[in-house]
């Protein structure tokens, strides 16, 4: 009797694994609302006159108030400050109006010759509402993250996470297969329509989170991962950015999603116009990876949680990266099975590297500098996010474009991705090089990034 009144909210299985599904319910509809615009790139240029410049403008829009308004740091001291449900609630708020903000530009004022700041009207209010989207998803992130620590302190935290990934890459790998045929069926802003409901949705599952939450609290004040050891401290900054890890750490980081996730946004029109793919069935190899990463993430943690060799399966998948994007670079390869082959190739080592990754930095930074480490190595890996996506369309616009065709008297442009690929080649080569000084710095500093997890 006395056992069950001590028994706290969360020491029930079903408690906290619901807790669990609740948040990361939000964080699918986020992971849907990020990656839905990608695949309607043509029709996007066919239908409201966007340049490839412009879809890169906006892609990188993402990124835009992370990037030069602080705004992850600032998420991460609120969330320090507020707590994890006023700043997920705040998060989910922003998700919600940043989609409104594109919903409206494209349907309101989609097509439009209008200007604001030199730039059309549609595009700069749709990049503006994805941008705030952008603060919102990164900052729901990294308080997801902290919510898993405080409910599965003691418990089945890893598996949790991984839980909460591969749920999250259902959410990505729906928006590139549903995203050509719904427009298709019916109209170019109804898939983004359905993510702001499912961010509705998500907003309101998170209510309910929060209900768990207080009541979790009102039982009692858990000493968790919200203690005062992990509050943003500008002495942590310091420590973190003097670690040579951090630096490699995050340099990988930027490097390696830089060649994944930008390249992603592209890659619908890269598997219609160089290998003849359907475009309804296109958005779904351009979303392989992220189904791949859903199954095979946990599994590869769990042979580094056993096995250990962080820093050499870094390489390997950096590796991999490179071999991938030489190889979509070859102007005369132009078999669907490659292209097909290749996506499932870059699924393996999008699962490799982050599940390499990620736990390398808990080896790399006391707990205390955890939550700081994380907050800037994202900070910097949106710099990428940003930025690459903006040279890519930039570079397409300028130098690829090879003709036009006209489908249901919609006109578009044909490209020839071979610079775009060669761009992302030499970023996957320098990932490799970072992979092999983050060995070297391993074997200088012992993090023990090459050793097990699991003590045997
Ligand atoms: N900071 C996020 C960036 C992102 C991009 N798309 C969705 N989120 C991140 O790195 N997430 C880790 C991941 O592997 O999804």
């Amino acid at each position: 009797m006395n056992q069950t009144s001590n028994q706290k909210l969360n020491d029930k299985t079903w408690a906290r694994w619901s807790a669990l599904f609740v948040v990361a319910f939000t964080m699918m509809a986020a992971y849907y609302v990020n990656d839905i615009m990608a695949p309607l790139k043509s029709m996007l240029e066919g239908e409201l006159h966007w340049t490839s410049g412009e879809f890169g403008f906006f892609t990188g829009a993402y990124s835009f108030l992370n990037v030069f308004l602080l705004m992850l740091i600032w998420g991460g001291l609120i969330l320090d400050k507020f707590g994890i449900r006023f700043t997920g609630m705040l998060s989910a708020i922003l998700m919600v109006g940043g989609t409104i903000c594109e919903y409206a530009a494209i349907t309101r004022f989609g097509g439009t010759e209008e200007m604001l700041f030199g730039y059309k009207l549609d595009v700069f209010m749709a990049s503006a509402g994805y941008s705030v989207f952008g603060v919102g998803a990164e900052v729901a992130g990294i308080t997801v993250t902290k919510i898993i620590a405080k409910w599965f302190h003691g418990k089945e935290m890893a598996l949790a996470m991984g839980v909460q990934v591969a749920l999250a890459r259902v959410g990505s790998q729906v928006a590139y297969a549903v995203a050509i045929p719904v427009a298709k069926n019916w109209h170019l802003d109804t898939p983004l329509l359905i993510g702001a409901i499912l961010l509705v949705g998500g907003l309101v599952s998170f209510l309910c989170f929060t209900f768990m939450d207080r009541k979790l609290d009102r039982q009692v004040t858990i000493d968790t991962s919200c203690g005062d050891d992990e509050k943003f401290s500008f002495k942590d900054v310091v420590a973190v950015v003097s670690n040579p890890g951090f630096w490699l750490i995050a340099l990988l980081c930027v490097l390696f999603y830089s060649c994944v996730f930008p390249f992603q946004k592209f890659a619908t029109e890269l598997m219609v116009t160089k290998y003849n793919v359907s475009e309804d069935i296109a958005g779904t190899f351009a979303g392989l990876p992220a189904l791949g990463a859903l199954f095979l993430t946990p599994v590869f943690g769990g042979m580094i949680d056993r096995r250990g060799k962080a820093a050499s399966i870094m390489m390997l998948g950096a590796f991999m990266l490179i071999c991938v994007h030489a190889i979509y670079a070859i102007p005369f390869i132009h078999a669907s099975w490659v292209a097909i082959i290749l996506m499932i190739i870059l699924g393996i080592a999008f699962s490799l590297v982050p599940s390499a990754m990620w736990p390398s930095v808990a080896k790399i930074f006391p707990v205390k500098q955890l939550g700081t480490a994380y907050a800037l190595i994202f900070f910097i890996q949106n710099i990428g996010l940003w930025g690459i996506p903006a040279l890519i369309g930039s570079v397409l616009e300028n130098y690829c474009i090879t003709g036009q065709e006209v489908v249901n008297g919609k006109t578009t442009n044909l490209y020839d991705y071979t610079l775009p690929m060669c761009i992302f080649t030499g970023i996957a080569i320098l990932s490799l090089l970072v992979a092999f000084l983050l060995k070297s710095a391993d074997k200088q500093y012992g993090y023990g990034l090459e050793k097990a997890n699991l003590k045997k």
